[in-house]
């Protein structure tokens, strides 16, 4: 069998506020493989972004593990956490965050040159593929404030990728977006997936949700259901009830039997 490309057991994380102990994930298993499309669900304040955090080595477990390749995060120094999410790892947020003195083209490019083992030229060379891929080509030479939410959030998912990361995280990535935007930037996830970027997502919506090949759903801060999706790319050329909308229903009735 295929070894897990991350795996998480018995992960719980609390936090101490003012003498109180919140519980916030409890005795999570999780196996992340190459080429999954992992979409977390669940109710507010359930955990998804804590998980996400603590799976991505952004935040460190209260007790249990997180295996990356086989090595545990939160055994590693910092520095070496440093390194895994810099080479290994990309992210992407509901705000674009990008560096407003910095071009877009630039904002995607200067991330790259942490690549190891990449020259200047390639992740110049990488970046131009990009920018043409996010169609930011005509905007690469404006600044953050120069271009729309759309525009931002299309060129943050391109920062996010410009290291060619194993896996990708993605916390509510479209959750600042209309509708339009929502479905170019799942698109663009969609078809980093498509050419096996592994991705782990956190989203309320279901549109978002169907594009997963694994929907995880998240109540207090455990796992309570998993369903199998076949990819995003099946649903939208199949015939038949295989259509996008049906996956919306079906996805929706799953959620329904959980209670969500
Ligand atoms: N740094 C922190 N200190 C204290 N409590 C925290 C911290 N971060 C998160 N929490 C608490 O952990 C719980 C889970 O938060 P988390 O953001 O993971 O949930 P979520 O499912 O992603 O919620 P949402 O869907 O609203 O974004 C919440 O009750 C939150 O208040």
């Amino acid at each position: 069998m295929t070894a897990p490309l991350l795996s998480v057991r018995r992960l719980a994380k609390s936090y101490a506020t003012d003498g109180v102990q919140t519980h916030v994930l409890a005795d999570i298993d999780l196996d992340l493989f190459a080429g999954d499309f992992v979409a977390v669900m669940g109710p507010s304040g359930s955990g998804k972004s804590t998980l996400l955090y603590c799976m991505s080595g952004m935040d460190a477990p209260t007790s249990g593990e997180v295996r990356f390749r086989n090595r545990d995060l939160a055994k590693l120094p910092e520095r070496d956490i440093a390194e895994v999410r810099a080479q290994h790892f990309g992210f992407v947020f509901q705000q674009a965050n990008l560096v407003s003195n910095l071009t877009l083209f630039e904002n995607i490019a200067v991330p790259g040159y942490l690549k190891n083992g990449r020259s200047p030229a390639q992740t110049q060379k990488v970046a131009r593929g990009l920018v043409e891929r996010m169609g930011l080509a005509a905007d690469a030479h404006h600044l953050p404030s120069q271009a729309s939410g759309g525009q931002q959030q299309r060129c943050a998912v391109a920062r996010s990728v410009v290291n060619e990361p194993d896996i990708l995280f993605a916390d509510e990535p479209t959750g600042a977006l209309n509708r339009a935007n929502t479905l170019e930037v799942l698109d663009l996830i969609g078809g980093f997936h498509a050419k096996g970027q592994t991705v782990c997502m956190v989203t309320h919506d279901v549109r978002c949700a169907v594009r997963a090949t694994r929907v995880l759903y998240l109540e207090d801060g455990a796992i309570k259901g998993e369903l199998a999706l076949p990819p995003w790319s099946e649903a939208v050329n199949a015939t038949g009830n295989a259509s996008p909308k049906a996956r919306e229903a079906q996805v929706n009735a799953w959620l329904s039997s959980l209670a969500w």
